[in-house]
């Protein structure tokens, strides 16, 4: 049966806990929100097949635990992802100052030439705010990553940043995608290239604990 995308990507959100990681998925994926904050253990994962540039794109993106305790599992995930994105909370310094361990951790851990987009969440929280968004394009221009401020609950910038890292996956494996779209369409194959190898596609990756929030939100 014919694949119904063209390629495969995997993404990775990191961030410390409850700077709200799986509310930024849930949103993206299934357009819910929920207040409650029930730490993820260790790693979970959603689909999701997005149209870029015509090309239909099957990402696989892994929602990690932010709490330290997990960190030993949720580092061996790094190395399998095209594009992570690196999560603050504009109400939290701490997770903002947090982002260098993040950064840094991604640059031991994750291949080279993996994408990186910054994101200020809960742009929403306007009163509570401790980050300005000047310091966080600031920190985006140090490490030259593109920078957006989001909100998981109010439906800001989810889709676009999401887009974008995807682009950004795309643009950095167009000569890889170009030679396997020519050796399967020489190959007659009857689905696109997999640019990503997805062992199981729709299943938990290997290793994955088993998580209570599957989607809370
Ligand atoms: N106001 C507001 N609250 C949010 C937003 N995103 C998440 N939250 C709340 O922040 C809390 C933590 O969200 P989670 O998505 O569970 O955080 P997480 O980063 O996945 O946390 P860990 O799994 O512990 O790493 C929850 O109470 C969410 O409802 C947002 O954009 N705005």
């Amino acid at each position: 049966m014919a694949k119904q995308y063209d390629v495969l990507f995997r993404l990775l959100l990191l961030g410390d806990s409850g700077v709200g990681k799986t509310c930024l998925l849930c949103r993206f994926t299934d357009n819910e929100f929920h207040p409650a904050h029930i730490s993820t253990i260790g790693v979970d994962f959603k689909m999701k097949t997005i149209e870029v540039d015509g090309i239909k794109v099957r990402i696989q993106i892994w929602d990690t635990a932010g709490q330290e305790r997990y960190q030993t599992i949720t580092k061996q995930y790094y190395r399998r992802a095209q594009g992570i994105f690196l999560v603050y909370d504009i109400s939290s310094e701490r997770s903002y100052q947090h982002i260098m361990k993040w950064a840094s951790d991604v640059d031991e851990y994750a291949p080279d030439g993996v994408q990186k987009i910054l994101i200020g969440n809960k742009a929403d929280e306007e009163h509570k705010r401790q980050v300005a968004k000047e310091q966080g394009l600031q920190l985006a221009r140090e490490y030259g990553m593109d920078f957006y401020e989001t909100s998981a609950c109010s439906n800001l910038n989810i889709k676009e940043s999401f887009t974008r890292l995807t682009e950004l996956v795309l643009q950095a494996h167009r000569k890889e995608l170009a030679g396997l779209r020519a050796s399967a369409a020489t190959a007659a194959a009857p689905g696109g290239p997999d640019l990503a190898h997805l062992e199981e596609d729709e299943h938990k990756p290997p290793g994955a604990e088993d998580s209570p929030k599957t989607c809370w939100c």
